[in-house]
């Protein structure tokens, strides 16, 4: 079972419209007040190479990012929309053998490219360095045609929701440099925006869990993330149980700032914190619904080591990292088969979202993850996410079932 959202939850574009106009007048200063949420041109496409976003060394710490986080916040929620839709169509739609991937392959471009556009038009004074999942390569064959006539239309849809661009609509060709502007290597020097337009493929198919989500690395460290969620629910869904049918998250999160949640139709934030279980007994777990994914087994026998009662939370994406942000569930367990190599962009915004709500994200030998590394992240067998009282506990019990596993073999 999953904490699935219904599928006549996902928000009219109207909600996307409110949501999306009211970050430009956000500020912190109304962050923990009046919360309505239970608890808790043409623009230059092309991407400049890493050294040219590079800029001098910064002290990340001085800087505010708050121009960044509010136009992340507004790419995310628009490229939200535009998934939102293409779901909606799949779901409804006659033909939606899963099979046929076609409807997210159109909605993964589209809210690339949305979140491009929106970076570039909101930030134009500054380099802009993207590492993105997808690139343009089959658009740009003679069969990718359609599909990018269909993605054009539709990203000139949702950007027409949202009035500050009047723009001229994007063109084909427009579009596909947008996406190609996620080509960047990274790196450890200067900015790079890293995103995952829609992270859960299968969760998407499904008509359940995913994410957008989008980090900012300065000097090789995530200084901001953004996860958009649209099938969340906004209450709990610890022990995969909601009490409210409401869904669409957006969790925001700045170096040294706390994290922030409010509803992807435009609520006021509220801070969020992580869990303060001390008592693994009492904890309950997240991991993939998608055992492909990571090792079921292994986390099983982990969670037996710990006493964990509660049987495991299975969702798709970085909605895990959300949900464990806001204490639904203490401790998130990820093994990727042999061979699996992870991206940073399956992490970033995840990572900064529950470690600014008080939590720890390492691998399974206990170091924290690097992103300054380029596209992938190198690291230790797995990514355990927990606490800071569980953590101890937990990586004992990681070491000694990794120890036991390989001594099978
Ligand atoms: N074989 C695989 N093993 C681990 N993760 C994978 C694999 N294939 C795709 N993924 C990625 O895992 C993430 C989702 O994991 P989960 O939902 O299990 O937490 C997504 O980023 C998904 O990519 P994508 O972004 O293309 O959906
Ligand atoms: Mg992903
Ligand atoms: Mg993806
Ligand atoms: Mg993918």
């Amino acid at each position: 079972m999953t904490a699935a959202a219904p599928a006549t939850s996902v928000a009219a574009s109207v909600g996307c419209l409110r949501a999306v106009a009211s970050f430009s007048s956000s500020t912190y200063s109304h962050f923990l007040s009046t919360s309505r949420i239970p608890r808790f041109v043409k623009p230059h496409f092309i991407s400049l190479p890493s050294f040219v976003a590079s800029r001098p060394l910064v002290a990340s710490a001085s800087m505010s990012y708050d121009k960044e986080l509010a136009a992340a916040k507004k790419a995310a929620s628009l490229a939200a929309c535009l998934c939102q839709k293409v779901q909606k169509e799949l779901l409804q739609s006659d033909v939606q053998s899963k099979s046929d991937r076609s409807p997210v392959t159109v909605a993964d471009y589209g809210s690339q490219a949305i979140v491009s556009f929106v970076l570039e038009r909101e930030l134009s004074a500054e380099p802009f360095s993207l590492v993105a999942e997808e690139d343009s390569g089959d658009l740009r064959k003679d069969s990718g045609k359609d599909t990018l006539q269909r993605i054009t239309k539709l990203v000139n849809e949702t950007i027409a929701t949202d009035g500050s661009y009047s723009a001229s609509p994007l063109s084909p060709e427009d579009v596909l440099r947008a996406i190609d502007s996620g080509k960047s290597e990274g790196g450890s020097f200067g900015r790079h925006w890293v995103l995952d337009p829609i992270d859960g493929t299968k969760g998407f198919l499904r008509g359940e869990q995913y994410a957008v989500a989008l980090a900012l690395l300065d000097d090789g460290k995530v200084v901001l993330g953004v996860l958009a969620c649209p099938n969340l629910p906004l209450a709990s869904i610890a022990g995969n149980v909601t009490s409210e049918n409401a869904v669409g998250c957006l969790f925001f999160a700045k170096v040294g700032s706390g994290t922030f949640m409010q509803s992807l139709d435009g609520s006021s934030p509220v801070k969020v914190h992580v869990s303060d279980i001390g008592n693994s007994e009492d904890a309950s777990f997240f991991e993939s619904y998608e055992k492909a994914h990571s090792m079921h087994d292994l986390a099983g026998s982990i969670a037996r080591k710990l006493g964990v009662k509660a049987p495991p939370v299975r969702i798709d994406s970085q909605a895990k990292y959300g949900a464990l942000s806001r204490g639904d569930g203490a401790i998130y367990m990820r093994f990727p088969h042999k061979g699996y190599r992870e991206k940073i962009w399956d992490h970033a915004a995840g990572c900064i979202v529950v470690t600014e709500a008080g939590g720890v994200v390492t691998d399974a030998a206990g170091q924290p993850l690097d992103f300054s590394q380029g596209r992938y992240l190198d690291l230790d067998t797995g990514i355990i996410v927990t606490n800071q009282k569980l953590m101890p506990s937990l990586l004992k019990a990681v070491r000694e079932s990794l120890e036991e596993k390989s001594s099978l073999l």
